[in-house]
Formats: C-alpha cells, structure tokens, sequence
C-alpha cells in the first residue's frame, strides 16, 4: 500500500465565487491533480500534504487557513496496488496570491467545481471536492 496526501485549495473571488487550484502534471498523461504526494519516512498525512503544498504551489501555513475538521481519503490502484490519498481543506488568504510551480507540473487552474470535475476527471477525487462544495457552502461562505 503506497499513500500520498494533499490538499484541497480554494479561493473566494471578490463576487464570493469559490474556485478550487489543479495543476497539470509534466509527465505521464498530465493529468490534474490537487497538489499532493507521497508520504516520506515517517511523515503523517498532514505533514506531507503541507510539505507537498509548499514543494509544488509555493504555499505555506503563512498562506493559508486550515479548516481541520474536513478530512477525506480516497484509494485506488497504481500499477496493481493500493493507493491512499488523504485530502485536506485550505482557503488562500489572498485570492490573487501567486502559485509557484515545480518541474512537476507545467500548468495550473483556478475553477469552479464543475470546471474542477471536469478536469480531474476521476469519480473519487470529484467526490472529495464535491465534498469540499458542500463543506464550504455550510460552514464558510460569507
Ligand atoms: N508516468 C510518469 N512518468 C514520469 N514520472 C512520473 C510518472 N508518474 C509519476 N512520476 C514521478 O512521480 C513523482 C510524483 O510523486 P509525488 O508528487 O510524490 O506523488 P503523486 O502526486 O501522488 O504522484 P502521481 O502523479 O504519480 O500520482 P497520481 O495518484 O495523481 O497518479 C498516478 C496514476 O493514477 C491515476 N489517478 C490519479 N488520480 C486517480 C484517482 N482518483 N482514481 C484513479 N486513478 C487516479 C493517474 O491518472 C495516474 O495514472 C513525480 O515527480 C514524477 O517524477
């Protein structure tokens, strides 16, 4: 069983629209994906969805507001075996903030959730930020 963590980012426009961040991976069939990656050593899914956060978007906990009690893991399978992905729930302060890709990813995008479906394409991941829409519309949008 590998697992990977992330983080589910969204931004509130100044019309109070809620869209979410993907970036496109470099490699492979540059799919789109919430920044995420695989745990290291002894790392929790937390720590490694921060880390993650900060290696591929350029964001730190300076930049963002946790929402902790939004929590969500997905599996499938890579190459044959389990994978689990932990996503976790953060709002950019600055809605104009700047993302700061890595080699690993050559595009990013802010959209709406159903533009966001339509790009990770996956049904358990356009649960979790199905989720996500649900969890905000309840307890943040003002
Ligand atoms: N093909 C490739 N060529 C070169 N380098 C590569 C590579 N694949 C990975 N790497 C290297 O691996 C590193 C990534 O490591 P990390 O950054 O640590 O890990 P990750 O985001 O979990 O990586 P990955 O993109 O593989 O995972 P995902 O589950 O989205 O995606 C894994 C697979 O699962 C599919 N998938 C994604 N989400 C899914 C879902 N919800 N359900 C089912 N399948 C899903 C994806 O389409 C994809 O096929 C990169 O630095 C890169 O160098």
């Amino acid at each position: 069983m590998s697992a990977a963590a992330g983080f589910i980012i969204f931004r509130q426009t100044k019309d109070s629209a809620i869209e979410y961040l993907l970036l496109q991976t470099s490699y492979g069939q540059h799919h789109w994906t919430p920044p995420k990656g695989h745990l290291d050593g002894d790392e929790s899914p937390l720590q490694a969805a921060e880390r993650e956060t900060k290696e591929e978007a350029g964001l730190d906990k300076n930049d963002l507001e946790y929402y902790d009690k939004f929590e969500e893991k997905i599996t499938y399978e890579v190459n044959g075996k389990p994978k689990d992905v932990y996503y976790f729930l953060a709002r950019v302060h600055n809605a104009e903030q700047k993302i700061n890709l890595s080699d690993e990813h050559q595009n990013l995008s802010w959209s709406n959730l159903q533009g966001a479906c339509d790009l990770v394409k996956h049904e358990n991941t356009q649960s979790v930020l199905k989720k996500a829409d649900d969890f905000i519309n309840t307890n943040l949008k003002n």
